[in-house]
């Protein structure tokens, strides 16, 4: 991806999957399609045809006023100020800790060699599931498992399917449709389930997000299953990415890891975190903000223009020409090639957090395009700051939890130091980027 905007520039044209395609890293472009033009750019029926049999309608599939109803809907109940995740954050913790150290007790000390990778996405699942639709939906339970399962089936399913872009629907097969049938299904069930608990018990409201909509009866089961559905595929293997990629920074970051370790004592004296903790820690900040800028877990992303109409740039010999940008082109603009771009940052592949430790580094990147993981106009992520607040609260756990950590190779052998580690990784690349040979590491429990 990268070499080719050495070779054309910051945006390009090509034919692929069927449709005439605009490749652009220039975040004015982006903040076009984004924001100032929002209503010329959908989402389009692609993505919707190539998701529709898992998750049916839902935000992340909309355009236009049935995009708009959804919205409106999930964006106070997602974004709630009285929502209080963290309780089960802690609980996924421990449930990850007892599944790394099943002999925690008689092995204190002795360092674990295992691939988080699996564990940390399971977590990330049972999280967000937990988080939206409350204890009865536990992906802890058989049941609950038997959902994860068809679930992921699912999705290895929609990963395949949505590369071929409007073509996604050369791929298809019973595994897949029947896949998605029980994920389905036992989704209604869970929710049937959470209704009976909802109405019967108070405070549940601050602790699940989709509780006003079951409790209301303003929506039918088959409504909050797909509104589920579409924040589960949103939320879950984008936050399983980040986790992945903050862990494996900070085995290969040791200098990090011993600046963030010093703030967690600090700040937290042995406590867990809150809120306002999470609030009050810089190091954790900046080192957010890099992982998100270097690894960002949607890498790139697509719009289909519904108008002909132009963009400020990327046209002429030079590329600073407006460009035409018919109606049904297929724009891609990916925030992993803007966040890497030499020409917008300072030694682009290194890994370093100082260069958000100015107060106005994040607002000003965010203003002027240049940092988008989570995207920004009117279709910015719903999830922004439950998914801040989830992998903050995990490293805080982790530097709580073990003295060290190491990066090593799936045989145990420690991996050499190198500066350079960047420049080597290797990237799975699906509906979201995530470290293609795991996550390998040795901890020392503290
Ligand atoms: C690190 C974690 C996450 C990242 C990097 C991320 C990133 C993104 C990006 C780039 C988009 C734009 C997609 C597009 O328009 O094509 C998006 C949309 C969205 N995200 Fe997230 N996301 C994360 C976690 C979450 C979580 C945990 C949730 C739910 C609780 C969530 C809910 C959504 C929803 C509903 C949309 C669609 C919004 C709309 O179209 O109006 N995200 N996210």
């Amino acid at each position: 991806m990268l070499e080719e905007h050495e070779k054309h520039g910051d945006t390009y044209a090509q034919y692929g999957g069927g449709l005439y395609t605009i490749i652009t890293r220039d975040p004015v472009v982006v903040r076009e399609i984004l924001a100032r033009q929002f209503k010329h750019f959908d989402t389009g029926a692609p993505r919707a045809g190539c998701l529709k049999p898992l998750i049916g309608s839902s935000v992340f599939t909309q355009d236009g006023k049935p995009w708009d109803h959804s919205r409106k809907l999930l964006a106070p109940l997602i974004k709630r100020p009285d929502l209080a995740p963290f309780p089960v954050f802690e609980k996924h913790f421990q449930i990850l800790l007892s599944q790394l150290q099943p002999a925690t007790a008689s092995a204190s000390a002795s360092p674990i060699h295992l691939d988080l990778k699996a564990p940390l996405f399971d977590l990330t699942f049972s999280v967000i599931t937990e988080f939206l639709l409350g204890p009865a939906a536990s992906t802890s339970s058989t049941e609950g498992r038997a959902f994860a399962d068809a679930f992921n089936t699912a999705f290895r399913w929609i990963s395949r399917r949505e590369r071929l872009k409007a073509l996604y629907w050369v791929i298809d097969g019973l595994e897949f449709r029947s896949s998605c049938r029980r994920a389905r299904s036992m989704v209604e069930d869970m929710i049937r389930r959470t209704q009976q608990v909802v109405d019967d018990a108070g405070g549940m409201e601050r602790r699940i997000a989709l509780f006003r909509l079951m409790r209301d009866g303003e929506s039918d089961v088959g409504e909050v299953r797909d509104h589920f559905l579409g924040l589960l595929l949103a939320g879950r293997d984008t936050s399983g990415s980040l986790l992945c990629w903050c862990i494996y920074v900070l085995a290969r970051e040791p200098g990090v890891w011993d600046a963030a370790q010093e703030e967690v004592r600090r700040v937290l004296d042995g406590r867990r975190p809150t809120k306002e903790d999470l609030g009050a820690m810089k190091v954790l900040d900046g080192f957010m903000c890099e992982v998100l800028r270097l690894f960002p877990p949607v890498p790139i992303n697509g719009r289909i223009c519904n108008t002909d109409t132009t963009l400020p740039r990327g046209g002429g010999p030079n590329g600073d020409a407006p460009i035409l940008c018919p109606k049904d082109t297929l724009i891609c603009f990916s925030a992993y090639a803007v966040q890497t771009n030499k020409a917008l940052w300072d030694k682009a592949d290194r890994f370093d957090i100082d260069r958000w430790a100015q107060e106005r580094s994040l607002a000003d990147r965010i203003t002027d395009w240049s940092y988008q993981p989570f995207i920004g106009g009117p279709r910015k992520c719903l999830g922004e700051t439950f998914a801040l607040e989830e992998s903050k609260y995990m490293v805080c756990r982790f530097l709580q939890q073990f003295s060290s950590i190491t990066a090593v190779q799936p045989n145990g052998q420690d991996e050499p130091p190198d500066v350079d580690w960047v420049d080597k990784v290797r990237y799975h690349v699906g509906l979201t980027m995530s470290p293609d040979d795991g996550v390998w590491v040795k901890l020392v429990p503290t």
